[in-house]
């Protein structure tokens, strides 16, 4: 097998060996803590720049099917596990991890001590990283230095958001669905309740939005940091008060923001399938699927119309948040699962509930 190392900012180096691509590649190091949902995770455009560690210790059992992906083309820049399963044994897999990521030019390294290396990640907080090419001799020193000169990628959702709107048909409500980055699970869950969704890109105005008369407008996921997509913020703040929403992930966030808001960087984020969600109205606590770096900062809600509706158990950092005044609800974690539990996947029904109350009542609200 050939060897690889990963190089991180700081100078450390882990030693194990190459499987996918044999390039080098360069990212943000992350970590997640899903048991199962690599194909997902690997396709989610959120990690766009990221290269992504799993703390579960065998990945790649089952494989990559046809029916998993998150996306068309995956976002992540690298891979690392602690073992990678060969032979993947599963009746959906078409092919092993490996060959998948030979095929999309991804770089992976297993044999690493990923738990050393959450530990890092958790107590210094976001880690530049390289993953060296297969069987290089590398020069850590020129390395480091590299990478401490790099900055993380700006605006990444304009890499990852689509060109041109197109449309998803179906007879019931008509949502517009801003693609900041969108993990096809949001898709599916629309297109599972009928109803008729346009995807367009993340700096589509709100003028050309409404002009498409939309029963809802869907906020979707996306990468990188919020307060960069300036765009797509000044979009939804011409939204607010004019038709309901339901935003996800980036989408909660940028809808903050446009509120009045203001985001910060957590020192480690939230990845994983099992992260305790709190829902203040009902005293409910949900396990949710997550993927965030980012998130609402508290204080900022003063003399804003935000009200907080989900904390994360973990933490007590924002989860949820409602207008006071519109029908407009987000949530930073991801009721469309895939990876992960379904316990919030109700959100959906609640928007499209929204959207039949607005109608029946006409815009009371306006
Ligand atoms: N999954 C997402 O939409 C992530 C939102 C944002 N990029 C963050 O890291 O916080």
């Amino acid at each position: 097998m050939k060897k690889r190392q990963l190089i991180l900012e700081d100078g450390t180096v882990f030693n194990g060996y190459a499987f996918g691509s044999e390039r080098a590649s360069q990212g943000e190091v992350v970590f997640t803590t899903g048991m199962t949902g690599y194909q997902e995770t690997l396709s989610d455009p959120s990690f766009y720049g990221q290269i992504v560690t799993f703390t579960y210790p065998l990945i790649g059992n089952y494989g990559i099917n046809r029916d998993d992906f998150e996306s068309i083309s995956p976002a992540i820049r690298g891979m690392v596990c602690r073992e990678l399963a060969k032979e993947p044994s599963n009746f959906r897999s078409d092919l092993s991890l490996h060959d998948y990521l030979v095929s999309q030019d991804i770089p992976g390294i297993e044999g690493i001590d990923t738990r050393k290396l959450t530990r890092i990640i958790r107590s210094k907080g976001a880690v530049k990283a390289m993953l060296t090419a297969a069987d290089e001799e590398a020069n850590i020193d020129e390395i480091a230095a590299i990478l401490q000169a790099t900055p993380l990628i700006a605006n990444h959702v304009k890499e990852v958001s689509p060109k041109a709107a197109y449309p998803s048909p179906g007879r019931g409500k008509r949502v517009v669905l801003i693609d900041f980055g969108m993990k096809h699970g949001i898709l599916r869950e629309l297109n599972k309740r009928d109803c008729d969704v346009l995807v367009v890109p993340y700096n589509t105005s709100a003028e050309q939005i409404l002009a498409w008369h939309p029963d809802g407008i869907m906020l979707s996921n996306g990468p990188g940091d919020p307060a960069d997509v300036t765009e797509g913020i000044e979009t939804i703040r011409n939204l607010i008060g004019k038709v309901p929403i339901f935003g996800i992930c980036l989408g909660h966030q940028l809808f903050a923001l446009a509120s009045g808001a203001k985001s910060f960087k957590l020192p480690f984020g939230h990845r994983g399938a099992n992260h305790p969600v709190k829902d203040l109205r009902t005293g409910r606590t949900e396990l949710t699927s997550q993927n965030h770096g980012y998130a609402i900062d508290e204080k900022s809600l003063e003399g804003t119309d935000l009200e907080v509706t989900h904390v994360a158990l973990n933490d007590g950092t924002i989860e949820g948040l409602r207008h006071k005044k519109y029908p407009i609800f987000t949530v930073q974690y991801h009721p469309e699962a895939s990876p992960g539990p379904e316990d919030s996947n109700h959100l959906f029904d609640e928007f499209i509930e929204l959207m039949e109350i607005e109608a029946k009542e006409g815009k009371q609200h306006a």
